[in-house]
């Protein structure tokens, strides 16, 4: 089989994650991170050969200068000849996507059009697709949705209860995000655990800086905690996830906030860090709980609290559960939070086993939950660049 390899870019509004993988294995022969972007201390790091590095970015660095240091990177490896593709998460691709697809202009245009529903994602995905498509023209370019694996919900579950002519004029409906991390997890926890693909209730939890949990029945997305936008549903570290909407309107007419602040509030302000007021990041969270501030304790508290009634709520989509996934920087890592969300489910007689909790970490995947849980709780690390990289790799070959 010839060599084939995929770079695969994440676009964040301040950051680039990428990849160079080959298509066949799975292998990162490239892997890294630009940070800070559009900041004094842009940096960018990358992994390659075994070895990390870190390399500073100019001052005020933006996806184009990042993506301009990864294409030199790529070249100083002699990476490129193998290149086949690349591939792209795309976080909102509203309801015309249910897979990914070659960009086009039209596609370009249609993801365009969806970026007001995801200001602080789509555009910097735009930004990303433009850039790679000025630096490998020779390319077939993927655009990966995170929206796509959730357009098999029912209609009661991704309408809101408004007037209707909202969703039929302007989209306004419930899309769910991280579609492809939940796709890669529930998949791998079929295989990981003998499940019946075709039979099987799963729970996905990805917990990253964005946070959403998704009930898959026979490996469909049945139900999602994201909405119109990455905003709603669990607490996040920036994000509120549900509120009462009334407080849009307090908050303008009472408090006198703009509703650009409104919408900074929630999006930026608030979450593990808006309740600590100490961090975003869990774990500097968890050391100041550890260390007795209450704060950090009660934004915990709060985070597990919410997690746990969003997964007790699937089980009416689900009608039972077989597997509870946890997954993402913190469903990976956090043995403190994955404890304090099964404590709450003790009552479906779902128990942590504490020892396997502790070994789940750090990259490794297991089953955490007592042999005698009416349910298994597994942790998976996700592998979005990989799900990335595959369909890349299938479109492109479909046009070579
Ligand atoms: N050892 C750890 N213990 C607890 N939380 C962790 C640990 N390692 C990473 N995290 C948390 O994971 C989150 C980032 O998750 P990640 O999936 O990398 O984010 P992204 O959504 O950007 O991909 C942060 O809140 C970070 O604190
Ligand atoms: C959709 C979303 O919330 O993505 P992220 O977790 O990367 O912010
Ligand atoms: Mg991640």
């Amino acid at each position: 089989m010839s060599v084939q390899h995929v770079l695969v870019l994440n676009c964040g509004s301040s950051s680039l994650k990428f990849a160079v993988m080959d298509a066949n294995s799975g292998d990162e022969l490239l892997t890294g991170l630009a940070e800070r972007l559009h900041s004094d201390d842009a940096t960018l790091k990358y992994k390659f050969a075994g070895d990390k590095h870190t390399n500073a970015l100019p001052k005020g660095a933006d996806h184009q200068t990042a993506i301009d240091t990864l294409v030199t990177l790529i070249g100083n490896f002699s990476l490129s000849q193998h290149l086949i593709a690349v591939g792209h998460r795309v976080v909102h691709g509203g309801e015309q996507f249910t897979g990914s697809q070659i960009i086009t202009p039209h596609i370009i245009d249609a993801i365009t059009q969806t970026a007001q529903l995801a200001p602080l994602h789509n555009p910097a995905n735009l930004t990303g697709i433009r850039a790679a498509q000025a630096a490998f023209p020779e390319l077939v370019q993927v655009a990966v949705f995170d929206t796509a694996f959730h357009q098999t919900m029912p209609k009661h579950a991704y309408l809101y209860a408004l007037p209707y002519s909202l969703y039929e004029r302007h989209g306004v409906r419930r899309y769910g995000f991280h579609g492809t991390s939940h796709a890669y997890v529930s998949l791998m926890a079929i295989k990981k655990l003998g499940l019946d693909a075709d039979n099987s209730r799963i729970i996905s939890a990805h917990l990253g800086n964005g946070c959403s949990v998704c009930a898959i029945k026979n490996g469909r997305s049945v139900d999602t905690s994201m909405g119109l936008t990455p905003l709603e549903g669990v607490v996040m570290g920036t994000r509120s996830g549900d509120i009462d909407p009334g407080l849009f309107d307090f908050l303008t007419n009472q408090l006198g906030y703009a509703s650009a602040e409104v919408s900074d509030i929630l999006n930026k302000q608030s979450g593990l860090l808006g309740i600590s007021e100490l961090s975003n990041d869990c774990r500097t969270i968890e050391e100041a709980h550890v260390a007795g501030n209450a704060k950090a304790t009660l934004a915990l508290d709060i985070f597990c609290y919410r997690l746990a009634k969003q997964i007790a709520a699937y089980l009416v989509p689900l009608a039972g559960l077989d597997a509870l996934i946890f997954t993402g920087g913190i469903g990976e890592n956090s043995d403190i939070i994955r404890a304090k969300v099964l404590a709450h489910l003790a009552f479906l007689d779902i128990h942590v086993d504490p020892e396997s909790n502790l070994a789940a970490r750090f990259g490794n995947l297991g089953v955490i939950t007592t042999a005698t849980s009416r349910a298994q709780a597994v942790v998976i690390p996700t592998n979005e660049e990989w799900m990335i990289c595959q369909d890349a790799a299938r479109l492109a070959k479909g046009v070579s």
